[in-house]
C-alpha cells in the first residue's frame, strides 16, 4: 500500500464542474490573485518548448478534486531569496501549474484549483472545503485529504487554530464553526474523534493514556475498523478547540533534522454528524462510525429523518521520498516502511468509508524552495493520480462492494507496483543526481585550486612588479631630489649674479651720477669762467674803444700839428 493507492481508496462523490463553480460562493478571481512565480525564461520561450500536458480527465464527474496550494516563503526563504520560480510556474487563473524539466522542455498539470502563495486560509475554506462540508451536511460522506512534504502548510492549512490569528483559522475549524452553524441544538449532533497514526500504531489523542488502538479487519467484508478510538460530542466551537489543543498536546512529534517541523504521522479528525430532517423520507445513504467503518442506512421516523455523515479531515506524514536526503537525517528505512504500511490500514479502513456517498477533496501542497523540488514533483503526480481516482459514489443497493473491494484492491497492488517504481526511479535519479553533484564539486574544487595557483602567481607577479616599481619611484625620487638641489643652486647663483650685477649697476649709476654732478659743475664753472671772460672782454672792449678812440684822438691831434707845420713851407 502507498500513496497513490491511499487516494485511490478514498474517492468520493464528485459533482459536475459547474455545480463546483456554484458551490464554491466564493471563487478564487484570478485577476486579484496574480501568479508571482512565473520564470521568464519559461514564458518568453513558450512558442519554442516542448510541453508535456496533463489534463484533467474529460469525464471528471468521479474524480476526487484536488486543489494544489503554494506556502508562501517563510523568513529564511525571503532572506535567501528562495524560491520555484526557474523550477515552476503557476497559473491560478487557468488551474494549470508547469514544470520545467530543462530549458526548453516542460510539463504542464491540470488541477481543479491552483492557489498561489496569495490565496488566504479562508478562500483556500471556500474553494476547496465548503462544498464537502455542504455535502456532509446533507447526509453524504466527505474527506479532506492534505499532502505535501514536510514544511509545505499541510497542518497549517487544515489544524490551524487561528489563536495566534484569527484569520489563519484552517479546515477543521472552519469546517466545525460551518457544521455547528447549521445545527439545531437539542436534535443534531456532532462528535470528534482525534487519531494519530505512526508507524504501525494507531493513538488516540484524545486519551492517549489508551495506548495503541486496536485495528480490526471484518474478514467478510475487509473493513478496518478502530473500536476503541474516543468519540467526543461537541457543545460549541470553543468545546472543538479545546480538544483539538488537548489532542495536539498528545501528538507524536518525532524530530527530523531535515525539518524540525517534520512529522511523519498522519494525523486524522474524524467529525461525525448527526442531523433530524423534516420531509422526505425512505433509505439514505450514509456511512456511521460506531468505533470503527461500518454501513448503514438512515432512520427514518415518519416526517423526521436522521441523517448520518461523517467527514474525514486527514493530515497526511510528510510525503518526502523514501531515501535519505541528507546522510542519515531522512525517513529511516523501517519507519518509511511503516509509514506505508499505517497507510495501508488506513487506506482499506476507507474501503467501506468510500462505499458511501461520499465527496473528497486533495490538498496537494508545496513549498517556494528549491529544496523541494523533488517532493513537489512527486507530490504534483501523486495530485495528478489522485484526480483520475474513479467517483465511489454509489447507491447502496446498486452497489456490489465485494467487487468494489476487489477492484479497490487491484488498484491498491497496482498504484503500489507504481508507487515503488516511481520511487526506485526518483531513488536512481536521486543517485545520479548525487553523482553528477559530487563530479561537481570535483570540478569546483579542481577550479578553486587551479584559481588559487593563478591568484597565488599573480600575487607574486604582482609584488615583482610593485617590487620594481617601488625602485623605480625609489630612483625617480632620487633623481627629483637632485635636480631640486640643482634648481636650488642655480636659482641660488643666477640670485646672486643678479645681484652683483644690479650692485654693479647701482655703482654704475652712482658714477654716472656723479659724473654727470661734475660735469655739471664743470660747466657750471666753465660758464662762471666764460661769463668772467665775457665780461673781461667786454671791460677789454670798451677800454680798447676808449684807447682807439684816445688813438684816434692823438692821429687826429698829430695830423692837425702835421698840417700846421707843412703851412709855412
Ligand atoms: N499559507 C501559509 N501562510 C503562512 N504560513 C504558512 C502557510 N503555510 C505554512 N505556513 C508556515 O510554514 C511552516 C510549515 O507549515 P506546516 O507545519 O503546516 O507544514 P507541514 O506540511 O504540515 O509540515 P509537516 O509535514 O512537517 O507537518 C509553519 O510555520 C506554518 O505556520
Amino acid at each position: 500500500m502507498n500513496m497513490s493507492s491511499y487516494a485511490n481508496c478514498i474517492s468520493g462523490t464528485i459533482p459536475s464542474s459547474s455545480e463546483v463553480q456554484a458551490e464554491k460562493g466564493i471563487s478564487l478571481n484570478t485577476q486579484t490573485c496574480p501568479t508571482r512565480i512565473r520564470p521568464k525564461t519559461m514564458s518568453s520561450a513558450a512558442s519554442i518548448v516542448r510541453r508535456t500536458i496533463n489534463h484533467r480527465p474529460k469525464d471528471n464527474g468521479g474524480s476526487v478534486k484536488v486543489a494544489l496550494r503554494l506556502r508562501p516563503r517563510n523568513s529564511e526563504e525571503l532572506e535567501n531569496d528562495a524560491d520555484l520560480t526557474d523550477y515552476v510556474e503557476l497559473l491560478p487563473e487557468m488551474k494549470l501549474l508547469r514544470l520545467r524539466k530543462n530549458n526548453w522542455d516542460y510539463e504542464e498539470f491540470e488541477f481543479d484549483e491552483v492557489l498561489d502563495e496569495t490565496v488566504s486560509q479562508k478562500e483556500v475554506y471556500d474553494v476547496v472545503m465548503k462544498p464537502v462540508v455542504k455535502a456532509v451536511l446533507e447526509g453524504y460522506n466527505g474527506a479532506v485529504i492534505a499532502y505535501g512534504s514536510a514544511g509545505t502548510g499541510k497542518t497549517f492549512t487544515l489544524a490551524n487554530l487561528g489563536k495566534e490569528n484569527y484569520a489563519d483559522r484552517g479546515v477543521m475549524v472552519r469546517s466545525i464553526e460551518d457544521i455547528l452553524d447549521d445545527f439545531s441544538f437539542g436534535q443534531d449532533s456532532v462528535s470528534v474523534s482525534y487519531l494519530q497514526l505512526y508507524l504501525e500504531a494507531v493513538k488516540d489523542l484524545l486519551a492517549p493514556e489508551k495506548g495503541n488502538l486496536a485495528i480490526t479487519e471484518d474478514p467478510e467484508t475487509g473493513d478496518i475498523s478502530l473500536p476503541g478510538a474516543t468519540s467526543v460530542e461537541l457543545k460549541d466551537r470553543t468545546s472543538f478547540l479545546d480538544l483539538l489543543t488537548a489532542g495536539d498536546a498528545n501528538r507524536n512529534l518525532p524530530d527530523s533534522k531535515m525539518n524540525i517541523e517534520s512529522t511523519r504521522s498522519h494525523t486524522l479528525l474524524l467529525v461525525e454528524v448527526r442531523k433530524t430532517v423534516k420531509g422526505k423520507q425512505g433509505k439514505y445513504l450514509t456511512a456511521s462510525y460506531d468505533g470503527g467503518v461500518s454501513l448503514q442506512t438512515s432512520i427514518s421516523n415518519d416526517a423526521l429523518t436522521i441523517k448520518k455523515s461523517k467527514l474525514w479531515i486527514v493530515d497526511l506524514a510528510g510525503s518526502e521520498i523514501r531515501e535519505n536526503k541528507s546522510g542519515n537525517e531522512g525517513l529511516s528505512f523501517d519507519e518509511a516502511k511503516f509509514v506505508n504500511l499505517s497507510l495501508t490500514a488506513l487506506g482499506r479502513s476507507f474501503h467501506a468509508f468510500a462505499e458511501g456517498a461520499s465527496r473528497t477533496s486533495l490538498i496537494i501542497t508545496i513549498g517556494p524552495s528549491l529544496r523541494h523540488k523533488v517532493d513537489t514533483r512527486n507530490s504534483i503526480l501523486f495530485g495528478q493520480r489522485a484526480m483520475k481516482a474513479e467517483n465511489m459514489r454509489r447507491v447502496k443497493d446498486d452497489f456490489d462492494y465485494e467487487t468494489l473491494c476487489r477492484d479497490l484492491q487491484a488498484k491498491v497492488d497496482q498504484l503500489t507496483a507504481e508507487n515503488e517504481r516511481q520511487s526506485n526511479l526518483v531513488f536512481d535519479a536521486e543517485k545520479r543526481l548525487k553523482r553528477i553533484t559530487e563530479e561537481v564539486e570535483l570540478t569546483i574544487q579542481k577550479s578553486e585550486r587551479q584559481a588559487k595557483a593563478l591568484l597565488e602567481e599573480s600575487h607574486a607577479k604582482i609584488l615583482l612588479i610593485q617590487k620594481e616599481n617601488m625602485e623605480s619611484i625609489k630612483k625617480l625620487k632620487q633623481e627629483c631630489h637632485q635636480l631640486e638641489k640643482d634648481l636650488n643652486e642655480n636659482t641660488r647663483k643666477f640670485c646672486t649674479q643678479n645681484e652683483c650685477v644690479a650692485l654693479e649697476k647701482t655703482q654704475i649709476e652712482d658714477e654716472i651720477s656723479r659724473k654727470q654732478q661734475e660735469m655739471e659743475e664743470c660747466l657750471q664753472e666753465y660758464h662762471r669762467e666764460l661769463s668772467d671772460i665775457i665780461a673781461r672782454i667786454d671791460k677789454e672792449c670798451i677800454q680798447r674803444q676808449s684807447v682807439e678812440r684816445r688813438l684816434k684822438e692823438l692821429e687826429d691831434q698829430m695830423k692837425a700839428r702835421k698840417r700846421n707845420l707843412n703851412v709855412p713851407k
